[in-house]
């Protein structure tokens, strides 16, 4: 088996989520601690590491990053290297994005190129966000490259295929928690009560309005409740509801107007149930924005090569948090084919492996090429 493949069996066994991932950190330092010492310097940052490979004769640096975080998902693939922490799952394919790097990465430090790279095994992807704070840290501002790469893996795509586009890629996204306060009481008794639930179920609808009619048809933007919890007994009418969602859009200004009307309908739920509503916007991401000219020579090479297939994609409604990394270094993300039948966030995500050793080929060849251009 590919060793790569073993590594990303093992990272798939212990997914952590943001700023808990103390195994991973600890997997990846032991596995990097077998690499021949002296090309590399490695850096901890909270959960995450920075490693620098240094280069024979550098003019640049390039950056790579890879996301290392799980989701609270309970895995449900049935794989012999199925999850072994409770209620945790790696599916969003970080245990992926962690094996290519680590295979990009030995192949550098076993054949050097000119230039420096800089791996960046970035923390907390899927929520509250490593890259902004791992952005402004000391040791990127020490070793800021001059460009930086990142992949995201796709199952909708096959083996075999990259998907990119220049320019916006993925959406600003915002977390959002509202908690609703009322009366609880006896089923029996509604008229003495302001149940939580009803308004809790109220508001989820009316929240869909604000896309539907406040948000230009020619523009895109999702309001997604993921989560609900309220009520504690069938006869018990409930005194308080939580609901945690997300909110994307493809531009800026969509989401101040967005959140604005957010807002107010929260508002009108509070005088309308008379309930007591806290909205918490959580944490937010900046738009991915691919850099219209190296998006472009990457993309004439992925044309030009016979490894992999070349799609044109449309930006899609995910979030980034690499996004940051992007606002201040020239660079591009792409998505990887790895043709699962279930998605991003699925309990049954099951990525094809084989995308594992083409992405580390493909990837190393195109670093080279980059080398001293
Ligand atoms: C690629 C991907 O799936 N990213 C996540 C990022 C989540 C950001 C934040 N927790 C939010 O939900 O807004 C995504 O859900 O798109």
């Amino acid at each position: 088996m590919n060793p790569f493949v073993s590594i990303r069996r093992e990272l798939h066994q212990i997914p952590e989520l943001g700023f808990q991932e103390f195994k991973t950190q600890a997997y990846l330092f032991n596995y990097l601690s077998t690499l021949p010492e002296g090309r590399m310097t490695i850096k901890k940052w909270e959960t995450g590491l920075f490693v620098k490979v240094h280069g024979l004769n550098p003019t640049k640096t390039i950056g790579y990053r890879a996301d290392i975080d799980g989701l609270p998902i309970t895995e449900e693939t049935d794989l012999p290297f199925c999850s072994t922490h409770e209620g945790r799952m790696h599916a969003c394919g970080h245990d992926f994005h962690m094996s290519i790097a680590l295979g990009v990465l030995t192949f550098i430090v076993n054949n050097p190129i000119n230039d420096d790279l800089l791996f960046i095994f970035q923390p907390a992807e899927e929520g509250p966000g490593g890259a902004e704070p791992m952005l402004k840290s000391e040791v990127m501002q020490e070793w800021k490259p001059d460009m930086i790469i990142a992949l995201h893996i796709a199952p909708e795509y096959p083996v075999g295929t990259i998907a990119i586009k220049e320019g916006l890629l993925f959406a600003n996204t915002s977390e959002l928690f509202i908690d609703l306060k009322g009366k609880g009481g006896h089923a029996a008794y509604p008229h003495k009560t302001n149940d939580m639930i009803v308004a809790a179920c109220a508001l989820v609808s009316q929240l869909q309005t604000v896309i539907a009619r406040n948000v230009d048809p020619l523009d895109s933007a999702v309001i997604t409740i993921g989560k609900i919890t309220s009520g504690t007994v069938q006869n018990i009418i409930a005194e308080r509801a939580r609901l945690e969602g997300t909110i994307r859009t493809l531009s800026a200004e969509s989401m101040v107007n967005v959140k604005k009307r957010v807002e107010a309908i929260v508002k009108g739920i509070e005088v309308g149930f008379e309930c007591e509503a806290n909205i918490d916007f959580g944490c937010m991401y900046h738009q991915v924005y691919n850099q219209e000219t190296l998006t472009r020579e990457f993309m004439n090479y992925i044309e030009k090569s016979s490894e992999m297939s070349l799609y044109e994609c449309k930006e899609a409604m995910t979030g980034e948090d690499f996004g940051y990394m992007l606002k201040e270094i020239p660079g591009f993300m792409f998505w990887l084919g790895v043709s699962s039948d279930y998605g991003l966030h699925h309990s049954k995500l099951n990525p094809n492996e084989n995308a594992i050793e083409q992405a580390i080929q493909f990837i190393t060849s195109y670093l080279v090429f980059k080398d001293k251009k």
